[in-house]
């Protein structure tokens, strides 16, 4: 070894120990932070999307490189989760099964080693919540390319729980195969929504193989696991699972391909400077109903991002709507356009406050 090499791994050795007693120091901080929080608090929660956001975007604007606000981000929320699980021990229920997309959010947002049961419908991970055998549940809401996930919406008329979280995801694809001889097989295996997500590379890569989908994409990599002349599309995260090798990645046609999930639990999140506010809100079938529901909001200056309407389904030809607003229920301007709001509409419900996605 070369005497520059040498020093410069004893320089990294000597940062690697004073990182060691930081990340102790900082773990005994938040150790600190559970006593003192049920100290006040018998009913405390210790997870805080609004706090870890915070401490999220201060790295980001800290942060002066080589590293990539992206790796920052994903180092801290490492730590943050290695942290919190000192506080306490938790587990998540998600939409499975194990190896899908919204696993690798789950990971993302809570970190790698969180307890996780995957189930087999949104409306399982809502009864996980409520029944109490898990903390949060994380549920798919819409995707940039395919819209919204109108099940996930139809959830929250029935359920009390409420959105404490949004996780953003930058959805890859991967082909996965048995083997590295990608370029014969007959057959490639996904869900519908990934195989449009991929048509042209297919189109231009394998031409001749048959596009088959399946309920989802981990059930694609299943049959791919005793299958060679088969590949699956999907998720990094399912290689593993399913002893497959991931031949070609990235492969989806547009590299902007976004999914939105949302963090459901029972928890009121405090304001993080960042946020937004999803309400449900439902007017009796007059004319200009729509109208009267929009206004409260223009004259407070909210923000909407979004409005999708939902039937009702218990009385025909009247609806649920879903608005998205920039802000937190406690700033002024959203807490009196509530207010008029409730005057005039059947149903005004506050489905959270919670901060916005951070990469
Ligand atoms: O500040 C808190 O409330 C903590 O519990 C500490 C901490 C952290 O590690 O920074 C851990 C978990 C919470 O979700 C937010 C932050």
């Amino acid at each position: 070894m070369s005497e520059r090499l040498a020093a410069l791994r004893e320089q990294i050795d000597a940062l690697d120990t004073q990182m060691l007693a930081l990340l102790n120091e900082r773990a005994r901080c938040a150790e600190e932070v559970a006593h003192t929080k049920l100290a006040e608090d018998p009913n405390a929660k210790f997870y805080r999307p609004e706090r870890e956001a915070q401490i999220l975007t201060r790295m980001q604007a800290l942060n002066a490189g080589p590293l990539r606000n992206e790796q920052i981000t994903h180092l801290f929320r490492e730590i943050i989760a290695s942290c919190l699980a000192l506080e306490e021990s938790m587990r998540i229920a998600y939409l499975g099964p194990a190896g899908t997309f919204t696993q690798e959010a789950t990971f993302k947002h809570f970190g790698m080693n969180v307890g996780t049961l995957p189930v087999d419908s949104i409306a399982q991970v809502f009864r996980e919540v409520e029944a109490g055998r898990v903390r949060y549940g994380v549920v798919p809401i819409e995707n940039s390319t395919e819209g919204v996930i109108t099940h996930t919406l139809d959830m929250f008329t029935q359920s009390d729980l409420r959105i404490c979280g949004e996780i953003s995801l930058r959805i890859h694809q991967n082909l996965m195969c048995r083997h590295e001889n990608w370029q014969g097989v007959q057959k490639v295996y996904a869900h519908a929504q990934s195989l449009a997500q991929c048509r042209y590379w297919l189109d231009k890569h394998l031409p001749h193989a048959e596009r088959i989908p399946v309920s989802s994409n981990a059930e694609a990599a299943r049959l791919v696991a005793n299958d060679d002349e088969a590949a699956a599309l999907g998720s990094r995260q399912a290689a593993p699972i399913y002893g497959l090798q991931i031949v070609q990645d990235s492969i989806e046609d547009n590299a902007n391909n976004t999914t939105r999930f949302l963090v459901i639990g029972d928890q009121m999140v405090g304001a993080s400077g960042n946020d937004r506010t999803s309400l449900l809100v439902s007017t009796r079938n007059r004319p200009g109903s729509l109208y009267h529901l929009l206004k409260p909001l223009a004259e407070n200056g909210v923000d909407m991002t979004r409005i999708e309407s939902r039937p009702s389904r218990t009385t025909n030809w009247e609806y649920f709507f879903f608005l998205d607003v920039r802000g937190h229920e406690q700033d002024k301007a959203i807490h009196d356009a509530l207010e008029k709001l409730r005057q005039d509409a059947e149903i005004v419900r506050v489905l959270g406050s919670y901060p916005i996605a951070i990469m």
